[in-house]
């Protein structure tokens, strides 16, 4: 059943007026359990990103996002966690923005800069408790580049990902942090790797939700302890690093 959780109050989404319908399995979030994709509305991404102007108007200054991503990035193996310092926003390209549209004022400005999109300090606290709960060996930092899915890369789109700089590949979380951002809200963001980019002719390799989700369920402790870390650790700090 997908809810969101907001301090102990449970909601169903079925319950709350014109809030999106989660359809892909195994997408439990910090706050929200069962999120959005642009692949499950064929909308520019305005309804999967509801709830982030939903969370701003209760209050919310920080927005914890995790994904499982594709690496085509070779220096990054299954089971790393990437901290995203920047994305590139490929269906935007094609006028694909959760922010096209008539802008709302109410929320920010029509041309929001997104070269701060991942707060600087939000991810060197994640390096640093990452270093002390002994997460090096599995700990990145890099660029996340979103498509529109359903479908998984080809070999040829996984080589052109990797040449335009993208060191992990999904199908959610721009948008997200996109809206966001938009509405001046802080923005950190995960990247589970859990599956390899095929980058080669000769691979048997194939792209699948089920090694997805076996890699979140290896990785969910750690992630688990890394986040409520961080959150804690902002809390004591009043919201600040
Ligand atoms: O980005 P999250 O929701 O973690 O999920 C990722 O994993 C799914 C594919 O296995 C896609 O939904 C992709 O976006
Ligand atoms: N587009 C895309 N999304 C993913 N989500 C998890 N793995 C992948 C992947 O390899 N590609």
């Amino acid at each position: 059943m997908d809810v969101f959780l907001l301090n102990d109050v449970c909601l169903k989404y079925a319950d709350i007026p014109n809030f999106p319908r989660s359809t892909v399995h195994g997408h439990p979030c910090v706050c929200m359990q069962g999120r959005f994709h642009l692949v499950t509305t064929c909308a520019c991404g305005f309804q999967i990103t509801l709830p982030m102007r939903v969370f701003k108007l209760l209050g919310v200054e920080t927005v914890f996002l995790t994904n499982a991503a594709g690496g085509p990035q070779p220096g990054l193996q299954v089971g790393d966690v990437m901290v995203i310092k920047d994305h590139i926003n490929m269906p935007g390209f094609a006028g694909n923005n959760p922010l096209a549209g008539p802008n709302d004022e109410r929320f920010g400005v029509r041309f929001p800069c997104m070269s701060d999109a991942y707060d600087r300090e939000l991810r060197q606290l994640a390096l640093d408790v990452a270093a002390e709960l002994g997460y090096c060996e599995f700990m990145q930092e890099g660029v996340y580049c979103v498509l529109g899915g359903p479908s998984f890369e080809t070999i040829a789109e996984c080589r052109m990902l990797h040449s335009l700089g993208a060191d992990a590949v999904g199908m959610s979380t721009a948008h997200e942090v996109i809206v966001a951002r938009h509405a001046g809200m802080r923005c950190f963001a995960l990247s589970l790797i859990s599956n390899r980019a095929v980058m080669d002719y000769d691979s048997q390799e194939k792209a699948n939700h089920e090694e997805v989700l076996e890699t979140g369920r290896q990785r969910a402790e750690q992630l688990e302890k890394l986040v409520s870390t961080m959150v804690a650790r902002l809390e004591r700090n009043n919201n600040s690093f």
